[in-house]
């Protein structure tokens, strides 16, 4: 899909999606981990075709990571994302750089399958603490089910592709919809606010009832320090290889994160997740259920709505195969001992 995807974007447009920060090493890596891990399945284990149902996300154990500018992929854009979310009973977390707004966005996903789990919301902490409420409220009516705090982008990474084809702005009639001040129409740009801390969490955890999430956590002492903030759960992640170049693959770094938290809170993961078998190996590794971002992208840029449902056909159809080779009757019951090593 991807290959496909190449041929029909504006090159600029490819590259700010499927490009990384600085040398792209931790880009990379987050593919060539998952390569570098090994499978050896129990046999004669009785355990039935897969169940993919997955608790607290939905169908299976794959979300929709939050990804910018949907648009730029397909005309319908975030629209069409959620209805294939919203079919496939997975979790779309909207982007707050989402060219959609986060209304319209949940109507789209209402108007398929009104019982579908509610999208969720991703926010980067903002230094207009007001704003901040204001958007939170307005996400909590537009019927969002939890939010999701990117924490690791203090500064935006440096992305050479978009620097070299000077990709800096959105095109012409293209903006990011949740950022609109509804009394004047004006769209304020995002902020990327380095002085904000631990204090963003709780002033959120104070505004809105909803789950709070934190995603880019990748050191053991965050991933406590979210649990004793009471974060809902936590997205381990190098932010698909954009932010800091050099960080561990984000498979990499998933075990020690999953031993400080010790089950306490729920732990997702995302970065390179391509293949089912990529999936077991995560879920292997202790997370609940991992996101996806750029295979979202690919399958909109395709096929729009189709393209999106069909890369979820796929995951869906290699996770169950992978479990059912595996011995599995559910993602739940993985363990490390699956792996190789
Ligand atoms: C084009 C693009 C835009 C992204 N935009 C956001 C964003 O707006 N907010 C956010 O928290 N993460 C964003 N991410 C990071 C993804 O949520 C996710 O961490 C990453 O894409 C996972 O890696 P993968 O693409 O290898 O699956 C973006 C990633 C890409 C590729
Ligand atoms: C433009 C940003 C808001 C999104 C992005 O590119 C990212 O988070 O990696």
């Amino acid at each position: 899909m991807e290959a496909a995807a190449r041929e029909l974007l504006p090159p600029p447009v490819y590259d700010f999606f499927a490009g990384g920060a600085d040398d792209e090493n931790t880009l990379r890596d987050n593919v060539s981990a998952f390569d570098r891990l090994r499978l050896v399945p129990r046999v004669l284990c009785g355990a039935g075709r897969p169940d993919l149902p997955t608790p607290p996300v939905g169908a299976m154990p794959v979300v929709l990571a939050p990804t910018a500018f949907h648009r730029l992929a397909h005309e319908d854009g975030e629209r069409a994302t959620a209805r294939a979310a919203s079919a496939a009973g997975v979790v779309m977390v909207v982007s707050m750089a989402a060219t959609v707004a986060v209304e319209e966005v949940l109507d789209a996903h209402r108007g398929v399958d009104p019982d579908a789990p509610a999208p969720w919301f991703q926010l980067y902490p903002q230094p207009d603490k007001a704003f901040m409420e204001r958007l939170v409220k307005r996400v909590e009516a537009a019927g969002c089910g939890a939010f999701v705090l990117s924490v690791d982008s203090p500064v935006f990474g440096h992305r050479r592709r978009d620097v070299r084809n000077g990709f800096l702005d959105l095109p012409e009639g293209l903006h990011c919809e949740n950022l609109r001040d509804p009394d004047t129409g004006a769209v304020r740009t995002i902020a990327f606010d380095p002085r904000s801390g631990w204090d963003c969490v709780r002033r959120l955890r104070e505004t809105t009832p909803l789950p709070l999430w934190l995603k880019g956590i990748a050191h053991p002492d965050d991933a406590r320090l979210a649990v004793r903030h009471g974060a809902a759960g936590i997205v381990v992640s190098n932010h698909g290889g954009r932010q800091l170049d050099g960080m561990p693959a984000a498979i990499d770094l998933l075990p020690s994160i999953v031993d400080a938290v010790g089950g306490r809170i729920p732990v997702l993961m995302d970065g390179g997740v391509r293949r089912g078998t990529d999936v077991v190996k995560a879920l292997a590794l202790g997370a609940t259920a991992v996101g996806v971002g750029r295979p979202v992208l690919w399958g909109l840029a395709t096929a729009g709505e189709a393209g999106v449902t069909r890369m979820l056909d796929l995951l869906r159809a290699e996770i169950s195969r992978a479990l059912a080779l595996c011995g599995v009757a559910r993602p739940s019951d993985l363990t490390r001992s699956v792996l190789c090593g």
